[in-house]
């Protein structure tokens, strides 16, 4: 689909190779979402998810994440409501985590880091007519972030954790169909921070709304560790490394408001 983003891996940088220089600046995620910070906004309205479960495609490793990615070329699978103006279309999730349980978020909330931090990406469909589009514009993308903690397994990731073994090396892809991503969103979707960013990864344009849900998922310790076995290296390479840690450096917050949606 066209989200798979392949131009992006030609830029790509090891994410500990920070760029030299990025477009813009001054509205870089991720942050430290400060809750004494943040501003009770009460015309922010609910989230509307829409995901049509047959738009699921494939499970990509593209030496950076795993990506599951959905068939984003009509209006089936979209986001509306929270503080989008617009519609928004999905065309593919994918997390962030630690080679431990003590860090991998990209966000934190008043420093606190979790675990694994889930991206569901989408892209401004009334506007542009293609994510490579959408991706160089402000109000190009949405994307929200739900923390996960250790805890209950997560009946719904499990079908997702399962595949992870045919995708472990860089640039491996399986079939993967049939999957609804509303069953990782929080039972509650009400209460989210919102604030106007970047994508964290390459072209870590100032493209993004974020919507970062309050509630985490919980996932079992078992499932985390199915996802560090996954390696950064293809399997050509000598040298495999295990992909873990795959979060950028945190922000500076600038001359930006955090909203909640919530008091
Ligand atoms: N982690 S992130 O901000 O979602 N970064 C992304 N970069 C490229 C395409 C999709 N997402
Ligand atoms: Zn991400």
């Amino acid at each position: 689909s066209a989200c798979s983003s392949r131009f992006v891996l030609s830029q790509m940088h090891p994410m500990w190779q920070e760029p030299l220089e990025v477009p813009g600046g001054d509205r870089q995620s991720p942050i430290d979402i400060s809750i004494r910070k943040s501003v009770f906004d009460p015309n922010l309205k609910p989230l509307v998810t829409r995901y049509d479960p047959r738009t699921c495609q494939q499970i990509w490793n593209n030496g950076y994440s795993f990506l599951v990615e959905y068939d984003d070329r009509t209006d089936k699978s979209t986001l509306h409501g929270g503080p989008l103006e617009d519609q928004f279309r999905l065309c593919q999730f994918h997390f962030h985590w630690g080679e431990n349980n003590n860090w991998g978020s990209e966000h934190t909330v008043d420093r606190h880091l979790y675990p694994a931090e889930l991206h569901l990406v989408h892209w401004n469909s009334d506007k542009y007519s293609l994510f490579e589009e959408a991706v160089m514009e402000d109000n190009g993308l949405a994307v929200i972030g739900v923390f996960m903690k250790v805890g209950r397994r997560h009946e719904g990731l499990q079908k997702l954790v399962d595949a992870l073994p045919a995708v472990r090396h860089k640039d491996s892809v399986v079939e993967f169909t049939k999957f609804d991503p509303s069953c990782l969103l929080p039972q509650n979707t009400n209460e989210y921070w919102t604030y106007a960013g970047s994508l964290t990864t390459p072209p870590l344009t100032e493209a993004v709304t974020w919507i970062i849900m309050k509630q985490p998922i919980e996932v079992s310790h078992d499932q985390l560790a199915v996802f560090r076995s996954l390696l950064f290296t293809s399997a050509e390479e000598e040298v495999q490394k295990s992909m873990v840690n795959n979060f950028r450096v945190q922000q500076s917050l600038k001359d930006r408001t955090i909203r909640s949606s919530f008091n």
